[in-house]
């Protein structure tokens, strides 16, 4: 669009005026801040119970203050908008008008208007010291209509201008306007407009290993999302490059600001790999939150397991499937009582063998009232199975186990039948108890016979491939069994392990053990404290790992590529969720799980009946249309019928087909360093799973903008550029493979490179047979 010479500099100096108030006003608050906390500091001297809390309290605001001030002094003023005069002329809280609609008379009859407010919109909210808005909150109903306003639907707004800043300095900025049919004019100036919006100047930019927030340029139908009310369950599905992971990390940031005591009880991110944890990361921080939010990737769901190991597809089916839920069932009451390969009953078990010499388990001898009494391995069977009776947690029944053991001792003593006063034969039974117990050689037998069992126990037992076979029967075939059995003997916790250890937990219960307690803490004397300040001891980081582990359910849980959540991932998630408000985000086309009605069962019994909250995001940020054009013909044969998201922009490049001459390995490093030379940011290469140790070979002297990802773990993540190795490849590794391989085409936001293999059967352009038209 060609403006009028001068305009540029004109509003570029209107803006960096603003600016610069803004930052005025905030030094004076960071003085405040820092006032109240020197003085704070020295009423600390005066010592009494009083004053401390006092101390306690002031410290605890004028901290939060000084910390998010300084955390969010970079580039936080982001966005205006110029808005019509409102239908009541009522203000709310932040001193905007608070209407949506314009009034009927603020627009004239020859389609002129005046502009009646400015909003400048940014990561935090700003008072002058009139208490006039400098800076409304980006997450404050007031700011809503700079994210919601569309020209088919404009509300108030007439323009929306995102300003680009760095440190105190405004660089640029991009308009877009609503109500273009009008002419407004703002304290007598016709309105300008610069640039051609924001968004796709944000979608051109190079991408690094970290995820950016979109705060400055969500779309409506995101925004819609992220302001979705947060009761019950928020279902989201949108294809690839929709924005559903930053709608995401967005919504959680403003479910914070909305109501930040209801979610003190943590809100919890569930992603599918460390991957794309460790790449989005940085946004909640970015956008002022940090310490409440827990993004976990679903393999370190469970305290003190980070798996990253993948089991081979087969397998992974197996021990994602609803029906293992029956085999751990079997498992964790049959490991007392089914015998090892090897025929030993007890557990390789420390405890045990610190004990000195083992003890035998299938015989228990004691001395009570000058008798020697014995139980053998037929009465001990016995009242085991008693004791596993119901289905109670094992790990709980060890009490009843005991006692049940007494009865039957007593009972062999005859000692019950000699004496008919019922007081006096209590009274010798407890101290017949009492012998019993009190004897090391009972109480070893009992640690023996009956472990505390562990997740990881149970599941190593299940490594056996006999017993395994026992306790699977009727549910895994005998190929399962072998093959299960097998991954379970494997070092390492696969991602799916994780789940089985988590779904163990809940069967085998947890025995309580007295709590440490705590020191004292004059802090959480103090309601609603969620937030550290910088000068205690314990950083803000620290309390936050400290919550996250006393922590075992959240307030809301946020489920990241929900489609790939396996039935037994799901009972997982579900139990942090309990009484949780939920958001759901995902995409069908795009799962790697193989059996869609099963998973679809586990998220409906995790999700309880609360009732469903659709959204569907239609458009494609990150693939320009000639990638999503390509990757739309394996959409075609992996779902078809299903109708592909709208990409918004195109390069004009079309993917490129190299066929292999020399070696793969030196095709794909020779595509990856033409890429590299032709984006300024990151290269992808996606290869199947079980290349993915080779692949990082072949690229390691190309430097770190380059990264090699197997198949599975291309997940969520995006870069300038992708080379995709093998289509065929990808999509003969599993039953899911063709939508693995349309996540594979979807990750880049410039140029794509396929690579064929012969098994890809490329035609005299290189084109692989599955990518054809
Ligand atoms: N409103 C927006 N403004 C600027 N960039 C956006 C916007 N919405 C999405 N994007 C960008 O588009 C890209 C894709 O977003 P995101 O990763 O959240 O999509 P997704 O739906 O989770 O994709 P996938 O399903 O493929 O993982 C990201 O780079 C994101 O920053």
């Amino acid at each position: 669009m060609q403006e009028p010479s001068g305009t540029r500099e004109r509003e570029l100096g209107i803006e960096q005026r603003h600016l610069d108030r803004v930052y005025a006003r905030l030094e004076e608050k960071i003085h405040e801040a820092e006032f109240l906390m020197q003085d704070a500091a020295k009423r600390s001297q005066v010592g009494t119970p009083g004053a401390l809390a006092e101390r306690d309290a002031q410290v605890y605001r004028a901290g939060i203050h000084l910390n998010r001030l300084n955390n969010e002094f970079e580039d936080f003023l982001f966005g205006r908008i110029d808005l019509l005069l409102g239908k009541d002329g009522k203000k709310g809280p932040d001193g905007a008008y608070t209407s949506v609609d314009p009034a009927e008379d603020a627009v004239r009859e020859d389609n002129t208007a005046d502009i009646a407010e400015t909003l400048h919109i940014g990561r935090i909210g700003v008072l002058d010291a009139d208490y006039s808005p400098l800076v409304i909150d980006w997450r404050a109903p007031a700011a809503a209509p700079f994210y919601r306003s569309t020209p088919v639907d404009p509300g108030r707004v007439v323009r929306r201008r995102v300003i680009r800043s760095k440190g105190r300095k405004v660089l640029g900025v991009e308009d877009d306007l609503m109500r273009p049919e009008l002419a407004a004019y703002l304290n007598g100036e016709k309105l300008a407009v610069l640039g051609d919006g924001a968004l796709m100047a944000a979608l051109g930019q190079a991408r690094s290993h970290s995820m950016r927030d979109i705060v400055a340029s969500i779309q409506a139908e995101q925004d819609l999302v992220i302001r979705a009310p947060a009761a019950s369950v928020t279902y989201v599905e949108g294809g690839p490059g929709t924005g559903k992971t930053a709608v995401a990390l967005h919504r959680a940031a403003y479910l914070l600001y909305q109501d930040r005591r209801r979610y003190a009880g943590g809100i919890l991110i569930v992603s599918p790999t460390p991957l794309l944890v460790a790449y989005t990361e940085g946004v909640l921080p970015s956008l002022g939150e940090e310490g409440q939010v827990a993004i976990r990737a679903v393999g370190s769901l469970v305290d003190g397991v980070e798996a990253t190991l993948y089991d081979d597809p087969a397998v992974a089916r197996v021990k994602g499937a609803s029906r293992m839920l029956n085999v751990l069932r079997k498992a964790a009451r049959g490991v007392l009582d089914t015998p090892a390969s090897g025929g030993q009953l007890a557990f390789d078990d420390d405890a045990v063998r610190e004990a000195g010499a083992p003890v035998r388990t299938d015989l228990l001898r004691v001395v009570a009232f000058g008798r020697r009494l014995e139980l053998d391995a037929d009465d001990l069977r016995r009242i085991r199975q008693i004791a596993l009776g119901g289905t109670a947690p094992v790990n709980l029944l060890r009490p009843r186990a005991r006692k049940l053991l007494l009865d039957a001792l007593w009972a062999k003593s005859g000692a019950g039948a000699r004496h008919t006063d019922p007081e006096l034969a209590a009274e010798l039974r407890s101290s017949f108890d009492d012998d019993i117990t009190d004897e090391d050689s009972f109480i070893a037998f009992l640690d023996a016979w009956w472990p505390e069992l562990t997740p990881r126990k149970v599941l190593e037992a299940m490594a056996d491939e006999r017993r395994l076979g026992r306790w699977g029967r009727r549910v895994l075939n005998p190929g399962e069994v072998r093959k299960v059995a097998r991954s379970l003997r494997r070092d390492g916790f696969t991602v799916h392990d994780v789940a089985l250890l988590d779904e163990l937990n809940s069967i085998l219960g947890t025995v309580a053990r007295p709590k440490r307690k705590r020191e004292f803490d004059p802090l959480d004397q103090l309601s609603g404290l969620e937030e550290l300040m910088p000068q205690r001891e314990e950083t803000q980081w620290e309390r936050a790992e400290r919550l996250a582990q006393e922590r075992v359910e959240y307030a809301h849980v946020i489920v990241d590529e929900a489609q790939d959540l396996t039935p037994m991932q799901w009972r997982m998630v579900g139990r942090r969720g309990r009484h949780a408000t939920w958001t759901v985000v995902g995409d069908p086309a795009q799962s790697s799980w193989s059996e869609p009605d099963d998973a679809a069962a586990a998220r409906d019994e995790a999700l309880g009946t609360r009732p469903r909250r659709r959204f569907e995001l239609t458009v494609n940020y990150r693939n320009p249309s000639e990638i999503a054009d390509l990757a739309a013909r394996v959409l075609a044969l992996a779902m078809p019928g299903m109708p592909s998201p709208k990409a918004v922009r195109s390069t004009g490049l079309e993917p490129r087909f190299a066929v292999v001459r020399e070696g793969l390995g030196a095709t794909v490093r020779a595509e990856a360093a033409r890429l590299l030379e032709q984006v300024d940011g990151t290269v992808g290469v996606v290869v199947a799973m079980r290349r993915r140790a080779e692949a990082r070979k072949w690229l390691a002297e190309l430097g770190e903008r380059v990264v090699a990802l197997g198949s599975l773990e291309a997940k969520g993540l995006e870069y300038d550029a992708t080379v995709v190795v093998s289509p065929a490849e990808i999509a003969d590794e599993s039953p899911a493979g063709l939508r693995v391989l349309y996540v594979a085409l979807t990750r880049a936001t410039q140029q794509l490179t396929v690579v064929s293999a012969a098994g890809d059967a490329p035609d005299a352009a290189g084109v692989p047979d599955l990518l054809r038209d």
